[in-house]
């Protein structure tokens, strides 16, 4: 019953007449045999018939859980179609209603009364493998803020796509949610909230709880197991990362993943635009962890290209809900410090905007539609080519639309957003805005990290990443407006990206993985995650003249 019953065994109607008769499933089944490619059809022709995103979510996470194969290829081989529902903008939806839909775990929480026995929650998990970890707090879920444990679903869907987009074995990855309370009232009042029903615990005892985490993960999995943070609040998201980058394997994905697929993004339209990242005047909308994040590696980016961090800094200007941040403000907090310009506490982007004449917009404020037309006009007016990063998520929370972008830029603005966008079509043109968001990113690094068995996580290999992006971008799909490769081909990026980063990562004598393999992209290869179903009656052991996919234990 094990192979019907458990989603890493199951083949469904794929198992032949002989598997069913040697396992002892016969006649559990009807007669038909699927080939996979089959049951691949099939359960499109199921999404098909749900209208509702949220309904083909619950589909997917159904399917997950009683055929992990099937779930991956349909999920791997039609990347553009399954990415909105596993991951934004749906799983920002099914976040919000996490709690009446809940089934069965699919990773940890992790509550703040289990501090003191971290150790042992890890215990229970039933994998004992476990190379990389998503995990997060809760406190600001995509946009939507203090989701709670509700947050729970932004690891599993980050991790769904380390293995969709990068080939990370499912075994291997751990989504853990770490319960502190919450502050969102409405999820306290809520008779379906699934967390711990008390605001958020803070200081020096949220402190202690995160460094007996971190200590536990390693004690248990080991030193070099990768540990993502996700969707921390602002005050909380820098700090830590400061605290731990040295320390553990670790990185954050809304700081360092957004920044460099914002970098891939600039990069890709200086080709369009033959200007380099320095020519630009940037000006932030949002001055919070992933603007900071941005404005930090973009800074980095203009050193290299030659000029000096402060005049890097002078370039980028930064707003957020209480005005430009100026040195007069005493309400600054970390690295804000460094982009605040003597400047009056203005809190109207369009007259900012009209001063300070940016060539580049970016929106990192998780105000829906805050880059009205008048704004957009205003950048069309100073710059033949405007760039608009749009980045906030989910679609909602988008400061504009393509459509917008491009209607009120006479077609001009390059633009992209962090959510997906259908095509536009504008003056007869058709536009395919790209998606800058950090899926382009994190699952290359994570792969490359993981594989050469690197104990921490330096800014480079965010750059590399940046820079694989924005080379493999196509002058058909760059002339269409996309800063971005096709998603169809993310997962060869990803290979590229690890590539890279390994090979960086051996130069500079930080790869602990021995020896350094000859053919990194072979070896990367043969190391990927098969979603393809194989003969369940090969025995235990492999020999070795035989292929990879045969040598794959279940
Ligand atoms: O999850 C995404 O789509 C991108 C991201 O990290 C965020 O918005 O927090
Ligand atoms: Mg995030």
């Amino acid at each position: 019953m094990d192979h019907l019953k458990n989603p890493r065994l199951n083949k469904g109607l794929a198992f032949t007449l002989e598997e069913r008769q040697a396992l002892g499933i016969h006649g559990l089944q009807p007669a038909a045999q699927r080939t996979q490619d089959e049951q691949v059809a099939n359960c499109k022709a199921v999404l098909e018939s749900y209208n509702q995103p949220i309904n083909k979510y619950v589909y997917l996470t159904e399917l997950k859980d009683r055929n992990e194969k099937l779930f991956f290829k349909l999920v791997s081989e039609n990347i553009e179609e399954m990415l909105p529902i596993v991951y934004t903008p749906t799983v920002g939806l099914a976040c919000l209603k996490f709690g009446i839909m809940y089934r069965r775990p699919h990773g940890l929480f992790v509550t703040i009364h289990d501090k003191g026995h971290i150790y042992d929650i890890l215990q229970n998990w039933h994998e004992p493998d476990i190379h990389a970890v998503v995990f997060t707090d809760g406190e600001r879920i995509l946009g939507l803020g203090d989701l709670g444990a509700y947050g729970m679903g932004i690891p599993i869907g980050k991790l769904a796509l380390y293995t969709a987009l990068a080939g990370f074995k499912p075994h291997h990855c751990l989504p853990i949610c770490l319960d502190v309370g919450t502050d969102n009232k409405q999820l306290l009042e809520d008779r379906h909230y699934v967390g711990l029903r008390h605001t958020r615990v803070r200081g020096e005892i949220y402190d202690e709880f995160i460094d007996e985490f971190m200590t536990a993960i390693v004690k248990r999995y080991g030193q070099d197991t990768l540990i993502q943070f996700e969707d921390f609040g602002t005050a909380n998201a820098a700090r830590l990362l400061k605290r731990y980058r040295n320390k553990y394997c670790t990185f954050n994905d809304d700081i360092q993943g957004t920044a460099a697929v914002s970098l891939a993004g600039v990069l890709a339209s200086n080709r369009i635009t033959k200007k380099k990242v320095s020519d630009h005047k940037i000006l932030f909308y949002g001055a919070g962890t992933a603007a900071i994040g941005i404005a930090d590696l973009l800074t980095e980016f203009m050193v290299r290209e030659g000029i000096s961090r402060e005049e890097a800094r002078q370039r980028i200007y930064m707003m957020d809900i209480n005005g430009i941040i100026s040195t007069g403000r005493n309400d600054l907090f970390g690295h804000q410090t460094y982009y605040a310009k003597d400047h009056s506490p203005e809190k109207d982007l369009l007259k900012i905007i009209n001063e300070i004449k940016p060539s580049f917009l970016i929106g990192a404020s998780t105000q829906g539609g805050a880059f009205t037309p008048p704004i957009l006009k205003a950048m069309a007016s100073y710059n033949d080519r405007p760039l608009i990063f749009a980045l906030s998520n989910p679609t909602i929370k988008t400061e504009c639309t393509p459509q917008d972008a491009y209607e009120h830029t006479e077609g001009r603005c390059i633009y992209c957003s962090g959510s997906p966008f259908p095509d536009v079509i504008y003056n007869n043109k058709v536009y395919k805005p790209g998606q800058g968001n950090n899926s382009y990113i994190f699952p290359g690094v994570a792969l490359g990290v993981v594989l050469a068995q690197v104990h921490h996580i330096p800014d480079e290999y965010f750059i590399i990443a940046a820079e694989v992006i924005s080379e493999n971008v196509l002058e058909d799909e760059l002339a269409m407006g996309s800063l971005f490769p096709g998603l169809n081909h993310i997962r060869d990026c990803s290979v590229k990206i690890a590539t890279r980063i390994m090979d960086y990562a051996y130069k500079n004598n930080v790869a602990t993985l021995y020896p350094e393999p000859k053919d990194k992209i072979k070896f990367i290869k043969s190391n990927l995650y098969n979603y393809n179903y194989i003969p369940s009656l090969t025995g235990r052991w492999s020999w070795p003249d035989e292929s990879n996919e045969k040598k794959e234990t279940c």
